[in-house]
């Protein structure tokens, strides 16, 4: 379980995040929508400790960060790693003796060739692939569907449904309504930086409305496209 208490968080004079309550239970997996900039990623970096904030965030591991596994939009690597090396660095930083990574190449990723050469897809699978190798309990995945190919969609998806069902926490980020909603337990709509509603599964199809009625309205129409 994580709870997350009264989370505040400013970069300089502004307020990027404005006193968050939420708590997440292991088991589940939850959504987190809203528009470019609401602060979704903010909340994910103070969850995996990457953030200063004030308020708190508590969970039921000695030290949250070692237990969890971030995916980030566009995952970084240094310029002489190969996938391989990468793997085996994340997995070394817990202690975990990895054998036969080969067969454990879901993506079926080019492991022997430098991380930093992957186009924008291969390096998140590669990403996803070495915090999952880690035995992580706590999953916080953002975006973890963009620029990936539509085969992996489906396998990160059926993924997703089966850390759920190991009892894992899981923490998704998508503007993919449809890919939130196969896999979501709740999903938290976030805007300015608060959470202004939490909506579970039967409600799903009527978030999915309000959010194209809000986001298109009537703006295509006032381009007069002819
Ligand atoms: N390092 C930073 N310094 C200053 N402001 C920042 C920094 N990182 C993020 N912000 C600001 O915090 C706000 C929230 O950004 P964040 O990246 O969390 O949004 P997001 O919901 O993840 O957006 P997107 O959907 O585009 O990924 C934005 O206004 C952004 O400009």
């Amino acid at each position: 379980m994580i709870q997350i208490k009264n989370l505040t968080k400013k970069y300089g004079q502004k307020t990027v995040l404005n006193s968050i309550n939420i708590k997440f239970e292991k088991g589940k997996v939850y959504g987190i929508v809203g528009e470019n900039g609401a602060g979704k990623t903010t909340l994910f970096r103070c969850i995996a400790g990457l953030e200063k904030y004030t308020g708190e965030i508590l969970s039921d591991f000695e030290i949250l960060k070692n237990r969890l596994g971030l995916l980030l939009t566009d995952p970084f690597f240094f310029s002489k790693i190969t996938g391989r090396e990468y793997i085996q660095l994340l997995a070394n930083a817990r202690q975990i003796q990895l054998n036969d990574i080969e067969s454990k190449n879901l993506f079926n990723l080019p492991l022997d060739q430098y991380a930093s050469t992957y186009s924008t897809g291969m390096k998140k699978k590669l990403a996803l692939t070495a915090i999952l190798l880690q035995e992580n309990q706590v999953f916080v995945l953002d975006e973890p569907f963009n620029g990936v190919d539509i085969q992996s969609n489906l396998v990160i998806t059926e993924l997703i449904k089966k850390l759920k069902a190991t009892e894992k926490t899981v923490l998704i980020s998508s503007h993919i309504f449809s890919t939130l909603a196969e896999t979501c337990d709740e999903i938290f709509l976030i805007k300015n930086g608060e959470i202004l509603r939490k909506v579970n599964q039967k409600d799903f199809s009527d978030l999915e409305a309000e959010m194209k009625e809000f986001s298109i309205g009537d703006r295509i129409n006032k381009l007069e496209l002819k």
